[in-house]
């Protein structure tokens, strides 16, 4: 696991969308796995900045999504198939085409699971995940205690995932769904790359156990270290409680400039 200590979100976004962008200049029709929450929208930022300014063509690429609530009406507009939309494939440029997703409103949840791991494989495998991780330290829905070996399926939130999402809901918990189908812990550690981007004191602790626990499903990001190619990006903030701190930007500093992510 690679861990890079950045000065900002900012410049945490701008990191991974360079990653990104030099995917796509290898890869055009690379399938890049986004995930939501306030944490990636500098990556995506950057990320269309550069196909505005010409730096790469992302006219190919395509965007898949990480988990999504069950039962919002469709075209909820905080449903995460409603997010991706309007947050990384219309300012990419892109059709609505380009994307998959799981669906959150099929009648049968464990066949749209299903199906949508099949998806994912007949798309030829996700090249990069984002990541964000929960103040439990969840990744996608995946919530502590979740199998490391797990597939697409449903999942009930925590109560604290329920109070942390609440604010894109008006702040009304009542209005954030119990149920969300997510991306398996097994299913995302089937992408080529994983980058995890955290931001902010209150991903501290998380980040650490993530980081320098040990793997074990009550952390469910810590499965990332079973992963042979996972960078988790983090500033000052949410590096503050990591003990090797001064290594990782050690280690960093000294990177050749050929080797990206
Ligand atoms: N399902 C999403 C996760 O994918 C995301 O990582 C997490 C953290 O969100 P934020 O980045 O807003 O803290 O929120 C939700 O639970």
């Amino acid at each position: 696991m690679e861990v890079v200590i950045v000065p900002d979100a900012k410049a945490g976004g701008e990191l991974i969308a360079e990653a990104m962008a030099a995917l796509v200049r290898r890869k055009s029709d690379a399938l890049l796995g986004v995930a939501t929450g306030s944490t990636p929208l500098p990556i995506y930022e950057a990320l269309a900045a550069k196909v505005r300014a010409g730096e790469v063509d992302a006219s190919r690429a395509r965007i898949c999504q990480l988990d999504e609530y069950v039962g919002l009406p469709v075209g909820h507009p905080e449903s995460y198939r409603s997010v991706v939309l309007r947050e990384v494939v219309a300012p990419l440029g892109l059709d609505e085409s380009a994307f998959m997703g799981p669906d959150g409103s099929a009648a049968d949840v464990q066949g749209a699971c299903e199906a949508y791991d099949r998806a994912l494989a007949e798309a030829g495998g996700v090249d990069l995940q984002l990541l964000g991780i929960g103040t439990d330290g969840h990744i996608g829905f995946n919530e502590p205690c979740s199998s490391l070996a797990s597939r697409t399926r449903i999942k009930t939130l925590t109560e604290q995932t329920r109070v942390d999402n609440a604010r894109f809901f008006d702040g009304d918990i009542e209005q954030v769904p119990h149920h969300v189908i997510t991306q398996g812990i097994g299913t995302i550690l089937e992408a080529r790359h994983l980058v995890l981007l955290a931001t902010g004191e209150g991903k501290a602790d998380a980040v650490a156990a993530t980081v320098e626990g040990p793997v074990a499903s009550v952390v469910p990001a810590s499965a990332l270290q079973l992963h042979p190619h996972a960078t988790v990006i983090v500033d000052e903030a949410a590096a503050s409680k990591l003990k090797l701190a001064d290594y990782f930007r050690h280690t960093f500093a000294n990177k050749p400039g050929w080797q990206g992510l």
